[in-house]
């Protein structure tokens, strides 16, 4: 029996594939490379030095994903396939509705037909919206502020309201923090296109000379020093986090959301501070206006996860600095050569 990975090329599958082939799980992954490229795969290999399965599949092919269904027998499902830069969403909305949603839909039609009912989503806390305090437990209202969040915010309702129609379901809602990092072999990690919308590959790619300066955005948050507050998570200790939710959709059915992070909160000075201390490379920046949707201040409490999936983050942030940097630097453009 095999666990299929949707979006297994990316960044938080390819992670996840590693920590799941190391603990003897029979993998197939699958991805269309929309926003990834097949050497991420052959470094997961490389790492492992273990084998598995791979089809370039789009899942809005439903045919081509029924064969992956008919070709293997699949116990479960990990559903990273999406779309997720929120600016792009705003600017192409029907094709991340189409993408994420459709996808998903179509993914789970498929399952059902197979009778495969174990299923873990890649959600985010982008579902809470502008949260009214902090820490952020899943009971929150949840809302969102963009096509991106409504997308995970739909998936969402979908997947509980096919529990309710169905009890032999059995599905966890993972709600990501900030993943940042990189395996500690500096082989794999994230590879963003174009110029990063996000804090750590923008610090990272300033810190080997590839941009010129960072801009902070916002100096009057009611935060430590003015500067947004986040609570970044190792991308390692996701993919671990990853592992024992799918214990728990094999051991009970239902649906459970939990929040993965790690409970602290950075702002973007500490952030910067923390990354110049573990790279030994200055990172100039400039403090520059809010940056229009921003929250001052989100960071997760962790602690149903703890109790229900026995998952807590270990790794904190000199190694989260330490392993973004030595991917940065080993690999100045990414996966390209
Ligand atoms: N990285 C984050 O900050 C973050 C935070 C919260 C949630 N998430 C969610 O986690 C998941 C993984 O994120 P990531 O950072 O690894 O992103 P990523 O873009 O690196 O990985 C997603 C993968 O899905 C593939 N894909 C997209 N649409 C597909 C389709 N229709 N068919 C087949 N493959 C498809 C892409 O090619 C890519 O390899 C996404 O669903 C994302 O929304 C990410
Ligand atoms: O060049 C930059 C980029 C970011 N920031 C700040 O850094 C913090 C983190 O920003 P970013 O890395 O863009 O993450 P978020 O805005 O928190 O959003 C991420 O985390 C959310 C919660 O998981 C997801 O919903 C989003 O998709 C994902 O992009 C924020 O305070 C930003 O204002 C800067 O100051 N300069």
């Amino acid at each position: 029996m095999s666990i299929l990975v949707t979006g297994g090329a990316g960044y938080i599958g390819s992670h996840t594939c590693i920590e799941l082939l190391n603990a003897g799980h029979e993998i197939i992954v699958l991805d269309n490379y929309s926003n990834s490229k097949p050497e991420s795969l052959q470094r997961v290999k490389e790492i492992t030095g273990k084998d598995f399965t791979f089809y370039e599949v789009n899942l809005l092919d439903r045919d081509e994903l029924e064969h992956v269904f008919a070709e293997n027998q699949i116990e479960a499902v990990i559903h990273f396939a999406g779309l997720k830069a929120v600016g792009e969403s705003v600017s192409i909305p029907l094709h991340y509705y189409h993408n994420n949603i459709t996808g998903t839909l179509i993914l789970c039609e498929i399952m059902k037909k197979y009778d495969v009912k174990n299923l873990v989503f890649s959600s985010s806390a982008t579902v809470y919206g502008m949260p009214e305090r902090v820490p952020i437990s899943e009971d929150f209202p949840l809302s969102a502020t963009n096509p991106y969040g409504r997308t995970k915010l739909m998936i969402e309702d979908i997947l509980r309201d096919l529990y309710v129609a169905d009890h032999d379901w059995s599905i966890a809602l993972l709600r990501y923090f900030n993943p940042i990092g990189a395996h500690e072999s500096g082989r794999i990690g994230e590879d963003p296109n174009g110029i990063p919308n996000n804090l750590m590959p923008f610090v990272t790619q300033v810190a080997v000379g590839k941009l010129k300066e960072l801009q902070v955005f916002g100096s009057d948050y009611p935060t430590v020093d003015g500067s947004g507050v986040r609570d970044y998570i190792h991308v390692v200790d996701l993919a671990l986090g990853h592992l024992k939710a799918l214990e728990k959709v094999m051991s009970a059915n239902g649906v459970e959301a939990y929040n993965l992070g790690t409970g602290t909160g950075y702002s973007v000075l500490e952030i910067v501070a923390a990354f110049e201390k573990a790279s030994e490379v200055k990172v100039p920046y400039k403090i520059v206006d809010r940056r229009p949707g921003d929250v001052a201040i989100c960071y997760a409490d962790p602690v149903k996860a703890k109790n229900e999936l026995g998952w807590v983050a270990s790794r904190g942030i000199e190694d989260m600095c330490r392993d973004s940097w030595k991917w940065q630097k080993n690999n100045p453009n990414g996966y390209e050569a």
